[in-house]
């Protein structure tokens, strides 16, 4: 007997030994990779421009940060990471960090004259300025006091990303803003959560103590959940991971036409119950059967027990979009997309029947003029990519009247099919024939192994926070990525077949690029 106990307790020793052991080794490795990953790109970047670069510098010290910390957590959880796969996402990353490197993204841009802007700063006069921080530090629980002025240094990253706001893109490529407004995003104390009226599935606003806010989406499905092949894509249910995976492909297609969203575990009692004005939304707080919280708030869709949002037991996961600037300081144009569906079970859209479609929507303004077209179709092969049926509307900001890029916000009904694709939402490139010539190159460069879409997807969605619970898409939604990819690309080629000048189908946007 005390053989067999202490041959147990050699056994279980060893085993301890070799786990600590391994866990040790994986670091070494990954540690090693990423000196690897920082060889390669301080080789591939001059001094100049790694110098020029601080967004890049500060992703990667984040990145490096989060996927060691992930590492070592699974390490020490006992979990079997592989050498390989530590390598894998290293590499993955380096081809991220080319792939914003290539010329394509760094194209020269003339500076935006302030016209282009989407706000500016008023300085207000000394009086207005003590009346507002008096109003704001007497008033408000839990916010900081107001310390910023007119000066830029003083300004928090939420108001930095709304006074970067241009007529062309929502932020710029190289904005050193962004690793700041994410990390706020990610870990600012909230000190206040309400509903958001509109819409029809739950969301919340949170809003930090810089006066900085934040659109809530809860998580309702389990990332590795398909789409029930029988739900109409109107009553599939909204995707947290679809949001933040949506900010990272359009930011990867080089469209930067989204706020930055990013993942968060958000406590469903201390960050919303306990510190929510909203009484409505208090009234819908219970335990689960299983001891979780949850709760339902009130909206048309899906607000009830039956669909309650739960934490367990009381952490729940969502998506972090940043906030626009508010309607009165900018306010925003709907337009309803000429490519909408019906959303009906047995009515079809005419753009489903009318292969001509096309040739009316083309001579009715605001698609008669400008990039407003080739816009919406860059839309719609993000919304393909993604899977996207439910691009009813998109927005504009009405300061830039028609020529302006949309908006795509909404995008948690994306990412719910991997295993088939939806021709349909291709229509308006099938249907137009017509494509932005730096959109054409860019999905070119992405469909190269050096760039693919799927390795620079995981590598940027390795860097949010929420990829240290489980990669924000699985492996079977990174290669629907690439195999969408393919069909777009063909589906170019044909239209450039079918016409007989290349001009009728590329719209050149960037003449002076001979790459
Ligand atoms: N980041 C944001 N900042 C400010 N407003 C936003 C933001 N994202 C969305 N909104 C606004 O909130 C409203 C609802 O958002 P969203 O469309 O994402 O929700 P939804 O519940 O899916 O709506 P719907 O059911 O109409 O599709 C929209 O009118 C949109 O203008
Ligand atoms: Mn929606």
């Amino acid at each position: 007997m005390w053989a067999s106990l202490s041959q147990g307790c050699y056994w279980v020793c060893m085993r301890r030994r070799s786990r600590t052991l391994r866990a040790w080794l994986v670091i070494l490795f990954f540690t090693l990779h990423l000196l690897l990953v920082l060889m390669v790109l301080s080789m591939n970047q001059s001094p100049c421009e790694s110098l020029s670069n601080p967004d890049t510098q500060a992703s990667i010290s984040v990145s490096i940060h989060n996927a060691s910390t992930s590492v070592s957590e699974a390490a020490t959880a006992g979990s079997d990471i592989t050498e390989e796969e530590i390598k894998g996402a290293a590499e993955d990353l380096a081809k991220l960090f080319a792939l914003f490197s290539h010329p394509l993204y760094n194209l020269p841009t003339p500076p935006v004259p302030d016209s282009d802007w989407l706000l500016k700063v008023r300085t207000k006069t000394k009086e207005e300025l003590h009346s507002t921080q008096q109003l704001l530090s007497a008033n408000e629980n839990g916010y900081d006091p107001v310390q910023w002025n007119s000066s830029t240094e003083t300004h928090p990253p939420w108001l930095r990303f709304h006074l970067g706001i241009s007529r062309w893109q929502m932020y710029g490529h190289k904005d050193h803003n962004l690793p700041m407004l994410i990390q706020q995003l990610a870990a600012h104390r909230i000190v206040s959560a309400v509903q958001k009226s509109g819409g029809t599935q739950l969301k919340l606003v949170m809003s930090f103590p810089n006066y900085g806010q934040a659109l809530f989406k809860p998580m309702k499905q389990e990332r590795d959940e398909e789409t029930n092949v029988n739900l109409y894509y109107f009553s599939d249910f909204e995707r947290h991971n679809a949001e933040i995976s949506a900010f990272h492909l359009d930011r990867i297609l080089g469209f930067r036409r989204m706020p930055p969203v990013i993942g968060r575990l958000v406590n469903v009692i201390k960050e919303i119950k306990d510190i929510t004005t909203d009484h409505k939304l208090v009234t819908t707080f219970f335990t689960s059967p299983a001891g979780n919280w949850c709760f339902h708030g009130q909206c048309s869709y899906y607000c009830s027990t039956e669909h309650a949002i739960c934490g367990r037991p009381h952490m729940i996961e969502g998506s972090m979009a940043a906030m626009l600037p508010d309607l009165s300081l900018a306010p925003r144009r709907s337009w309803r997309s000429p490519w909408r569906r019906s959303y009906s079970r047995s009515k079809l859209a005419l753009w489903e029947t009318d292969s001509n479609y096309c040739d009316s929507v083309k001579t009715t303004p605001p698609y008669d003029q400008g990039t407003r077209l080739v816009d919406l179709i860059d839309m719609s092969i993000l919304d393909f990519l993604m899977s996207n049926m439910d691009r009813h509307h998109y927005e504009t900001f009405e300061k830039f009247g028609n020529d302006t890029f949309l908006i795509h916000l909404d995008n948690g009904r994306a990412f719910g099919r991997y295993s088939r694709d939806e021709p349909s939402i291709l229509a308006p490139l099938e249907q137009c024939c017509r494509v932005r010539r730096s959109t054409l190159l860019r999905l070119r460069l992405l469909s190269l192994p050096p760039y693919r879409l799927s390795d620079v997807m995981r590598g940027s969605l390795s860097r949010d926070p929420l990829a240290s619970v489980a990669p924000l898409l699985t492996e079977p939604h990174l290669s629907a990525l690439d195999r969408r990819l393919a069909t777009v690309i063909q589906t170019i080629h044909e239209c450039l077949q079918q016409h007989q000048w290349h001009s009728d189908v590329i719209y050149d946007d960037i003449t002076d690029y001979n790459g």
